[in-house]
């Protein structure tokens, strides 16, 4: 097990001059029922602030005003509109399916569309409702690892259903055997987050505290991820996403100086200067 530092931060690179919006990558991010249009908001925004060069939200109509008003660099499409739905999984980068999502039969029609539709050069970022529904139809998780580069980003109890591996028995030993097994990257995250990651010691993350415990702040760190992955992973993505992760709760320590509780949207607003002091 390694413990992860400051130094993988080197991982934010300053910006060629030759470059433009496409070559910070195409974001999808999917999520946000009637009930927690918050979750897909906050993921989208983070991707923005992050560095995505184009995000795209596809999330229910009523979250449509919110979204605008909140990220209007964001675009954004219905999740009642699966034509549309199939062609921004077509050109993406990186796809973010969960925040929010919710576990409806609509819901799992999109998971569905999603999984069929990714390619082997895209990146999976599976969290909150998707990790859920996925755990019904786990038998099939093996078949899925070919179509995308999956990274699950489960809390504790998501990683229980998912995996059926019980908290109390979330051992590095356990966890190790289930990610091999789905193929996938695991990001299992609670006080000290785990990264497993195929081929690579198992990475520990050794700050962030419960200032952090609020909701959306894991919602806020698939949009760190994604925007992470489309930007920095051409030479090594399992270091992208470790920076991605590090990124996230290092913005919370800072704040946490001076704040009782950190909100997920106060870490959002904060990215684009921490990016810039930490850019090689
Ligand atoms: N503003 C919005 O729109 C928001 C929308 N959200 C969206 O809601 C959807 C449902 O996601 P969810 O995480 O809220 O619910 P669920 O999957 O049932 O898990 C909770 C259960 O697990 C247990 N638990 C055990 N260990 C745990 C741990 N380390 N970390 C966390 N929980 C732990 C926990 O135990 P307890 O609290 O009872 O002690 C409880 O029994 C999802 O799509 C998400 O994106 C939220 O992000 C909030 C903001
Ligand atoms: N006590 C804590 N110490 C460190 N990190 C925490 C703590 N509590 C929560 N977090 C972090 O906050 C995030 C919570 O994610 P999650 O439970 O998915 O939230 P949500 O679904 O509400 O967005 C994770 O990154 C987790 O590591
Ligand atoms: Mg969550």
């Amino acid at each position: 097990m390694q413990d992860l530092t400051a130094e993988i931060l080197t991982v934010i690179k300053k910006r060629p001059t030759q470059s433009h919006k496409g070559t910070y990558g195409r974001v999808v991010t999917i999520g946000g029922n009637k009930q927690y249009g918050g979750a897909i908001l906050m993921s989208t925004s983070a991707a923005v602030h992050a560095g995505a060069g184009l995000v795209t939200c596809v999330t229910a109509p009523e979250n449509l005003s919110a979204l605008h008003t909140f990220v209007p660099e964001a675009m954004f499409v219905s999740s009642h509109d699966y034509s549309t739905l199939v062609d921004v999984i077509q050109s993406a980068t990186v796809i973010v399916i969960g925040p929010g999502l919710g576990t409806e039969d609509f819901a799992a029609d999109i998971l569905q569309i999603v999984l069929n539709r990714v390619t082997d050069d895209q990146y999976l970022i599976i969290d909150g409702s998707a990790i859920t529904m996925l755990a019904d139809v786990k038998d099939q998780l093996h078949i899925m690892a070919p179509h995308g580069q999956l990274i699950f980003t489960p809390h504790e109890m998501e990683w229980q259903r998912l995996s059926g591996i019980k908290i109390a028995d979330q051992t590095e030993e356990n966890n190790r055997q289930k990610q091999e097994e789905y193929q996938a990257t695991v990001v299992l995250k609670k006080h000290h987050t785990k990264i497993y990651a195929p081929q690579t010691p198992t990475m520990r993350l050794p700050i962030g505290g419960p200032y952090m415990a609020t909701g959306g702040m894991g919602d806020t760190l698939t949009g760190i991820i994604a925007a992470f992955m489309a930007q920095f992973a051409h030479d090594d993505p399992q270091s992208a996403l470790a920076a991605a992760v590090y990124t996230h709760s290092a913005i919370a320590d800072e704040l946490s100086e001076d704040a009782y509780v950190v909100l997920p949207t106060d870490i959002i607003e904060r990215l684009q200067k921490f990016m810039k002091e930490h850019s090689k």
